[in-house]
C-alpha cells in the first residue's frame, strides 16, 4: 500500500531469529511485502538485527545464490514486552521457529497481546507454528488458551486461527564471520492448513496453503525427519561427524533406504500415495542429504532424543503406525535403540535420557521415554535391538 509517497508494509512478527527464523520464514514473508519484526531472547542476535536492519542468506548449491533480505527488526521479548504487546495489537501475520519445547514460553505473551489486539482491533489474524512436530499451531493455541480471560476467549475464538504447518528446509548451525549471515540448501516447502485459517488467508511467496494437512506433514516428518534422525544416530555409532560424510557410507545409505521403504509402506497405505510419486519424493530427500555444499552436523540433526523418541514424533509415531497395519518395522525398532544410546554430551536431553539409562536400564527406559507398552509387538522388537548396547 502507499500513502504519500511512502509503502506501508504488512506487518509480520516472527517468534525465533535463529536458523529457520531467518533462513527460510523471514525470507518469504519479507519478499511477500511484510516487514518483518523477529522476536527473540538472544539480546545480542536482536542487537545486531536492529543494528543492520537488513541480512544476507546463502542458498549452497550447485548454483550457489545470495539474497538480501531488508525491512527487519527485532525486539527482545525478556525486556520489551510492551513494544511486543503493542506489534501483536497491529499484526497481520504470527509465525514461529523456536523449537517445540519453547512454545510453551512464549504462549503467555502471545495471550496477553491478543487480549489487548481483540478489544481494539476486529481484524482476523492467522498464527502459525512453523516446528517439526504434527499440530504445532495447535499446541501452541491450547497454550495460549490456558492464559486468556474467559472474556477474551469468544473473540479470540472468532478471529485468531492456529492453522498447523510443515516446513522443510535444511539449515546447519552455523558460526559466519558475517553475523547475521545464514546459509541454507536450496530445497523448501511451506504447507499450511487452510481449513484452520481465519479470514481471507495472505498470498505468501512459498507457503501453499492446504486442505489434508495431516498427509504433507506426515509425508515430511516421517520421511525427511525420520530418514535424518536414522541417519544422524547410526552415523553417531560410527564416528560420522556430518550428514555428508554419513551418506557415503553404503552401510549408512542401504539403512535409512530400509527405514524410508517402512514410512512409505505405512503413509501410502495411510493417505493412497501414488507409489512412484512418493519414491521420488525419497529420492529427492537423498540428494538433499547428499549436498556437498551443506556441513549439517550430526549432532544438530539427532538433538534432542528425549523430544525424537517421544510417542508423537518421527520414530515411534511411524513404527507404532506400521504395527496397526499387520507390518514390522525392523529398521525403525533399530533407530529407536540407537536413539536411547545417544551418549553425547553436549546435548542436555541426551545427558538427561543417558542418566535415566544408567539408574533404570533400557529397558525401563524405553517405556519411560516413548510410551511404548513392554511385552508389545513393538516393545519386543526394540528390546532386541537393545542387546547390542548391553555388551
Ligand atoms: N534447521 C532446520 O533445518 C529446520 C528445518 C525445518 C524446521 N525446523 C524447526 O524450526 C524450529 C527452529 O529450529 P532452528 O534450527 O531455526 O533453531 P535455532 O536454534 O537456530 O533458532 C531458534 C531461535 O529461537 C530463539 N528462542 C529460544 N527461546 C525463545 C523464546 N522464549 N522466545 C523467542 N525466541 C526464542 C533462540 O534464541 C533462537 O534464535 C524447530 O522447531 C526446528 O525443528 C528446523
Ligand atoms: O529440527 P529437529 O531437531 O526437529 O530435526 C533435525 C533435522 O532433521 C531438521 O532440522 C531438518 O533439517 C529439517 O526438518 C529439514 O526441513
Amino acid at each position: 500500500m502507499e500513502m504519500g509517497g511512502s509503502i506501508i508494509m504488512k506487518q509480520a512478527i516472527h517468534f525465533g531469529a535463529g536458523n529457520i527464523g531467518r533462513g527460510f520464514i523471514g525470507e518469504l514473508l519479507v519478499q511477500s511485502g511484510y516487514e518483518v519484526t523477529f522476536v527473540d531472547v538472544n539480546d545480542e542476535l536482536v542487537k545486531t538485527i536492529n543494528e543492520k536492519k537488513a541480512y544476507n542468506i546463502k542458498i549452497v548449491g550447485d548454483e550457489p545464490q545470495t539474497v538480501h533480505v531488508e525491512h527487519v527488526k527485532a525486539i527482545n521479548s525478556n525486556t520489551n514486552l510492551e513494544d511486543l504487546l503493542t506489534a501483536i495489537v497491529k499484526a497481520d501475520i504470527i509465525t514461529t521457529a523456536i523449537g517445540p519445547n519453547i512454545l510453551k514460553f512464549i504462549a503467555p505473551n502471545i495471550a496477553k497481546g491478543l487480549e489487548r489486539r481483540v478489544k481494539v482491533n476486529e481484524t482476523p489474524l492467522n498464527v502459525i507454528a512453523c516446528e517439526n512436530m504434527v499440530g504445532g499451531s495447535t499446541v501452541l493455541k491450547n497454550f495460549v488458551y490456558e492464559h486468556l480471560s474467559d472474556e477474551a476467549k469468544p473473540l479470540v475464538d472468532k478471529l485468531i486461527g492456529f492453522p498447523d504447518a510443515a516446513v522443510d528446509r535444511i539449515v546447519p548451525l552455523q558460526h559466519n564471520e558475517e553475523p547475521l549471515l545464514v546459509q541454507v540448501e536450496p530445497y523448501c516447502e511451506w504447507d499450511v492448513n487452510r481449513t484452520q485459517a481465519k479470514g481471507e488467508v495472505p498470498e505468501i511467496k512459498g507457503l501453499t496453503w492446504v486442505d489434508n494437512l495431516q498427509a504433507y506433514i506426515e509425508r515430511k516428518l516421517f520421511t525427511v525427519n525420520t530418514g535424518h534422525a536414522s541417519i544422524a544416530y547410526m552415523a553417531y555409532q560410527k564416528g560420522i561427524k556430518d550428514i555428508y560424510s554419513a551418506m557415503q557410507d553404503p552401510e549408512i545409505v542401504a539403512f535409512v533406504r530400509k527405514v524410508w521403504g517402512e514410512t512409505g509402506s505405512m503413509l501410502i497405505e495411510k493417505y493412497g500415495f501414488d507409489p512412484a510419486v512418493h519414491q521420488k519424493y525419497v529420492e529427492t530427500t537423498e540428494k538433499r542429504f547428499a549436498n556437498p555444499h551443506l556441513s549439517d552436523e550430526v549432532t544438530r540433526v539427532a538433538r534432542g532424543p528425549k523430544r525424537k523418541l517421544g510417542a508423537k514424533d518421527r520414530l515411534v509415531s511411524p513404527a507404532t503406525q506400521l504395527i496397526e497395519q499387520g507390518k514390522t518395522p525392523s529398521a525403525l525398532a533399530k533407530v529407536i535403540a540407537a536413539a536411547l544410546h545417544f551418549d553425547y554430551e553436549g546435548d542436555k536431553e541426551a545427558v538427561e535420557v543417558q542418566a535415566y539409562v544408567k539408574e533404570h536400564g533400557y529397558e525401563e527406559a524405553l517405556t519411560h521415554f516413548t510410551g511404548i507398552e513392554k511385552g508389545s509387538k513393538l516393545y519386543n522388537l526394540v528390546e532386541a535391538e537393545l542387546q547390542v548396547y548391553k555388551k
